[in-house]
């Protein structure tokens, strides 16, 4: 058998077929079900994205409002959750909580023993809700403070907005945090939702997917890029030093800059144009562009000197500071949004499943190698 090996990284490989997402990354840009992300940012929802991602195609007023009190209505966590979300260490990073908590909620999970079609799609609703929830209650639990309950009555970006901080949102803070949450939903074939339908593939349940999805998203190299980015513009500030000095220093001892380069963008994240002018206008609203002007210099400064993009993570670190949001809130939060894309694409691996399963080409000794006996080692 002839074998053909896969770039690292299988980088360019197409290894599905998918209805979800389509991106074209030299034009820059990105869509759901083909509805452009531009479109999306503008005018709809993260309930109306999510049903769009789900059903593939926009609900009606009816559908919409429905599908809203159903994700609402699942704003419900077991208090085996709850209890474990108090007994973890306060120093737990809240990523490592999530998956934890999610891997958890399986357990106790009504249709836990379930992945026809329907039961996938109520989970899903509980699965989003119940990230955002996780989130927000282990933020407080961890600082010592009340837990707040759900509002049904809010939209989900102002509910998680109101479990984080005990307040109601203003319109400009949930206008924001439900645009990042519509930008951050899906992203075709990425690490974390490949990793969910490796696993989803096998048959295991959407709980399992999910769970391994949070760690795929957790790295650094992925969606832990926007935490990563907010901790050097911390460091710059601290150093009081030169962004664009400092920037320099790192490409001279080969360092990466999180939040730059992608492996399918070879222009503008489409995303990025939008966080960027989140952060701006935040920022001036705040009287605070200090993280904002800092990204600008840095940005403009690898896109000379590198040629490198802002990606999705570059500006919705500074966006989430301006928000007054914790930094280790950064990745959970892309899990917050990131949980309708995964959902989705689990949703269709399952309806239309073939264990992914490739091959690797062999680089180890020659075979066949001697088994020395261990006397003789
Ligand atoms: C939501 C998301 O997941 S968006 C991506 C979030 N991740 C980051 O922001 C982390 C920083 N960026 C990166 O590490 C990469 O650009 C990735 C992981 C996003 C894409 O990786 P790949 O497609 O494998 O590109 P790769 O890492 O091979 O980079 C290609 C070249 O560009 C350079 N490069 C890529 N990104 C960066 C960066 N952020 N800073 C400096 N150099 C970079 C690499 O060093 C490499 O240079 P070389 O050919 O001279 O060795
Ligand atoms: O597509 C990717 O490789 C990473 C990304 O931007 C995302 O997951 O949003």
């Amino acid at each position: 058998m002839s074998t053909v090996v896969a770039p690292k990284g299988l980088e360019g490989i197409v290894a599905t077929t998918s209805s979800i997402c389509w991106i074209d990354g030299d034009a820059g840009v990105l869509s759901y079900r083909g509805i452009d992300i531009h479109e999306l940012a503008s005018k709809s929802t993260f309930e109306e994205t999510t049903y769009l991602l789900w059903n593939g195609r926009l609900p009606s007023g009816s559908e919409l409002k429905a599908f809203s009190a159903e994700l609402a209505a699942a704003r419900v966590l077991d208090p085996k959750i709850i209890d474990l979300l108090k007994s973890v260490p306060t120093s737990a990073s809240p990523m490592e909580v999530l998956r934890t908590a999610v891997s958890l909620a399986s357990i106790y999970d009504v249709d836990e023993k379930d992945s026809s079609h329907d039961a996938n799609v109520r989970k899903s609703f509980r699965l989003t809700a119940q990230i955002a929830m996780i989130v927000a209650l282990f933020d407080r639990i961890r600082k010592g403070k009340e837990i707040v309950e759900a509002d049904k009555s809010l939209s989900h970006a102002a509910n998680f907005l109101w479990m984080l901080n005990g307040e109601k949102p203003s319109e400009t803070a949930t206008n924001a945090f439900d645009i990042a949450l519509i930008l951050h939903a899906d992203h075709e074939l990425n690490a974390s939702t490949f990793a969910a339908r490796v696993i989803a593939a096998t048959l295991s349940d959407m709980h399992s997917a999910i769970t391994g999805a949070i760690g795929a998203l957790k790295g650094p190299l992925h969606g832990g890029a926007n935490e990563a980015t907010m901790k050097l513009l911390y460091a710059i500030d601290e150093a009081g030093a030169d962004p664009v000095e400092y920037v320099r220093n790192m490409f001279a001892t080969k360092q990466k800059i999180s939040g730059f380069g992608h492996r399918v963008y070879h222009t503008e994240d489409p995303r990025a144009t939008h966080l960027r002018r989140m952060s701006g206008e935040l920022g001036a609203a705040a009287g605070n562009t200090k993280w904002f002007d800092m990204s600008q210099k840095i940005e403009a400064f690898v896109k000379s000197e590198k040629k490198l993009n802002a990606n999705v993570d570059f500006y919705s670190a500074s966006t989430y500071t301006t928000l007054g949001i914790d930094i280790d809130l950064f990745t959970p939060i892309f899990a917050i949004s990131r949980i309708s894309g995964w959902a989705a694409h689990v949703i269709e691996q399952h309806d239309d499943n073939r264990l992914i399963r490739p091959r690797a080409e062999y680089t180890g000794p020659a075979y066949p190698a001697p088994y020395t006996p261990i006397e003789s080692r």
